[in-house]
């Protein structure tokens, strides 16, 4: 083991173990979770790591295993492909929930065990206006069957992933049905016998490349009325509608794997900051006193200011994400037996929640990377893979910019139920105070109050201060004769600030809740540790807003830059151990630079020589075309 990694791990102030079960739930997860990663994985023979051919083999081995729970499955997944995405990704997080969530119990007997499907909502020409679709499905009441069809080139299915070439089970999106906006039809198509239907390859894209995402395009397809899934809206056999509780109920999925995605950017950055903590513990670099040893890179602030806050925002997503689906599947229970009153305060915390942390994630994974220096721009990192695997989810399931205005909807209409007189309650109940609070500057004291409780106060009045500007925005644009629709769009500039600044809150609000619940006094220091940088991180990026919001003083901010600096180097001795807690095995993090036992640069040249172009002495290219031309000169 590399000896500075080995010297970070000794004098340890808090117990690890402790910390990563918090992580998982538990520690029976944490258990159940290596069970799964060494014994039937790693320790499995037929375990061929991560190759294509490997995909059936681990479907095969899902079901030899018994393993149904949808959190086991992943986590098998993830060890199986790693940090990559792989071409089942979609089938487990958006087909087989939207079958689970929207099929009847017909229906969902007959179809569930038994296929793979994608999932193609989108068109060409729209992705996030979903009533703008085009695709039609028109009912034939004489053949008792649905004509699917594709009216224009805008409205070919775009994106579908892990469309199977050779049957396409999916699940897609048509334009309105009467009063419903949507209905997903299950359409099972076996290629050979379906004509009216042109499929392929949307061709080269970013990255994703482990997911085939395909276009569809269909020519007055014919399929029995029975493939609409009937759970909330039917179609009868006399062609009679049956309308849903809510026609948002056919959104469901979304909210569903927008929910998944809040922890998801949690992992991606526990990964990243892993790679990045690690190296920096092992690698030496210039000198802070001259004639002194090379120092670790650790050592030098502006590192610690790349690397630390990032670290302290990996746990406060990764505990954002346990809140967000604790809460879906709180609020999904309720909608399953009929009461939908949270379901619009689920959609706008899912909505928020997905878009701030991805963004925050996507940044981050960039930081890491450079903060790697030339090392982090090789494959061996994993860091470029990571980033063109992760920066679509900052689009996919709801651009971040819509989503954001998603929340600022529900935002917008909880102030004016507060305007009304109404008492809220929710992650929005601070906006009962919006009108009654003094924003009087805190006592003239040039120090900052450092309490968690204190800070988390003093983000909720921000918040409270940012959705004010952006109601009374719009009320200036109505007062100037503009429309509702102008004064909103010409709003949304302050709409999305509110929004995002009503996700920072409710993530600080959760990492201090969870604070609160850790009874290991090693662990509740550190946590407590990373949760105060993490807020004073925040506040020195939005610094302006606290000082409108009347809450920070000008006397103030230059205790921000030295509570700041002191945090980080109050997390410098744990920063190693911290990212051991995340405990990402060698074999799925994938990273020469954040190997466990530090040894970076013999592993780097292993990998370096095992690539293909080493594979001679000299490059078949010279033989080739260098050799021949040589001779003619
Ligand atoms: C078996 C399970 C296994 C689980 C495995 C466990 C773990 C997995 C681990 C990790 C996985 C993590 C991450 C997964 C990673 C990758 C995912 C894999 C692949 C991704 C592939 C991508 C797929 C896709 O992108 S699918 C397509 C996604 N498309 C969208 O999201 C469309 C976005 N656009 C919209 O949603 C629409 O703009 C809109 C929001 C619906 C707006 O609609 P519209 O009616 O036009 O506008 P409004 O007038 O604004 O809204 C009207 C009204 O409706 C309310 N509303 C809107 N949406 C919802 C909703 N979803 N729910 C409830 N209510 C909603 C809105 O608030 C408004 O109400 P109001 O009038 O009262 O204000
Ligand atoms: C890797 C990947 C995988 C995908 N997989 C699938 C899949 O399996 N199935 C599927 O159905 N779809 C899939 N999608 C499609 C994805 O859901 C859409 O790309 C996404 O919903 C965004 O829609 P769009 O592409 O039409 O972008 P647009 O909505 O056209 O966005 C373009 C720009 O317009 C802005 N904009 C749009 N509307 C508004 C508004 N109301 N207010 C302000 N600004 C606005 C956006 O902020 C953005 O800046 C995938 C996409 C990617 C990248």
């Amino acid at each position: 083991m590399n000896p500075d990694i080995l010297r970070e791990r000794q004098n340890a102030t808090f117990d690890i173990e402790k910390l990563t079960n918090i992580l998982d739930g538990g520690a029976e997860r944490t258990n159940r979770r290596r069970e799964i990663r060494e014994v039937l994985v790693l320790n499995d023979p037929d375990f061929d790591y991560g190759t294509p051919t490997s995909l059936p083999t681990m479907i095969l081995k899902l079901r030899e295993y018994g393993i149904s729970d949808p959190v086991e499955i992943n986590w098998y997944k993830s060890m199986y492909w790693g940090t990559g995405r792989e071409a089942l990704g979609l089938h487990y997080v958006m087909f087989l929930p939207t079958l689970y969530t929207q099929c009847d119990s017909e229906q969902f007997n007959k179809w569930v065990p038994l296929i793979i499907g994608t999932y193609a909502q989108t068109e060409m020409g729209h992705g996030t206006h979903l009533r703008g679709l085009e695709t039609t499905a028109t009912f034939d009441p004489a053949t008792q069957e649905f004509v699917m069809h594709s009216p224009t080139v805008t409205s070919i299915k775009w994106w579908p992933g892990g469309r199977n070439p050779l049957f396409l089970p999916l699940i897609f999106l048509s334009i309105p049905l009467s009063a419903s906006l949507f209905d997903l039809f299950l359409s099972g198509f076996a290629l050979p016998t379906c004509s009216g239907i042109v499929i392929g390859d949307i061709g080269p894209k970013f990255g994703f490349d482990a997911v085939d995402n395909g276009y569809l395009k269909l020519e007055h397809v014919r399929i029995p009325r029975e493939n609409m899934l009937m759970k909330y809206a039917q179609v009868k056999p006399d062609g009679s509608y049956v309308k849903p509780l809510s026609s948002k109920l056919t959104y469901g999925t979304m909210v569903f794997i927008r929910s998944l995605i809040v922890g998801n950017a949690g992992i991606v950055l526990s990964q990243c900051c892993t790679i990045a903590i690690r190296y920096s513990a092992v690698r030496h670099q210039s000198e802070i006193r001259a004639g002194e040893a090379e120092p670790q890179i650790l050592d030098y602030q502006t590192q610690q200011h790349k690397l630390f806050p990032l670290l302290a925002t990996a746990y406060a997503f990764l505990f954002a994400g346990q809140y967000m689906i604790d809460t879906y599947n709180r609020i999904s229970g309720d909608i399953n037996q009929g009461d939908l009153s949270e379901m619009p305060e689920l959609h706008a915390l899912s909505a928020g929640l997905k878009a701030f942390t991805t963004w925050t994630a996507n940044t981050g994974i960039e930081v890491c990377r450079m903060s790697c220096g030339g090392h982090g721009y090789s494959r061996s990192s994993a860091l470029p893979d990571i980033y063109v695997e992760f920066t679509p989810s900052c689009t996919y399931e709801g651009e971040n910019t819509v989503m954001m205005l998603q929340t600022a909807r529900f935002l917008m209409k909880s102030y004016r139920q507060v305007q009304a007189g109404q008492q809220l309650s929710g992650a929005v109940s601070y906006l009962n105070k919006v009108h009654h609070r003094v924003m009087a500057p805190q006592a003239v004291s040039s120090q900052l109050d450092l309490n968690l409780n204190t800070l988390v106060d003093l983000y909720e009045i921000r918040a409270a201060m940012l959705v004010e500007l952006a109601a009374q925005s719009i009320q200036q644009e109505s007062a100037r004769g503009k429309c509702q629709e102008d004064s909103w769009n010409n709003s949304t500039i302050d709409l999305v600030r509110a929004s995002d600044a009503h996700c920072h809150y409710m993530v600080l609000k959760m990492f201090r809740d969870k604070v609160d619940q850790i009874e290991d006094p090693g662990v509740h220091s550190v946590m407590s540790t990373l949760a105060h940088l993490y807020a004073i991180h925040g506040m020195g990026n939005f610094t302006g807003d606290f000082l409108q919001a009347g809450v920070l003083t000008g006397a103030q901010v230059p205790s921000v830059s030295k509570c700041l600096k002191g945090l980080l180097a109050e997390v410098r001795p744990s920063a190693v151990l911290l990212v051991d807690a995340f405990d990402h095995h060698d074999k799925m993090l994938n990273s020469v630079l954040g190997r466990h036992d530090g040894n970076v640069y013999e592993a780097m040249f292993e990998w370096a020589r095992s690539s293909p172009l080493n594979r001679t002495e000299v490059h078949e290219s010279f033989h080739k075309h260098l050799k021949p031309l040589q001779a003619k000169l």
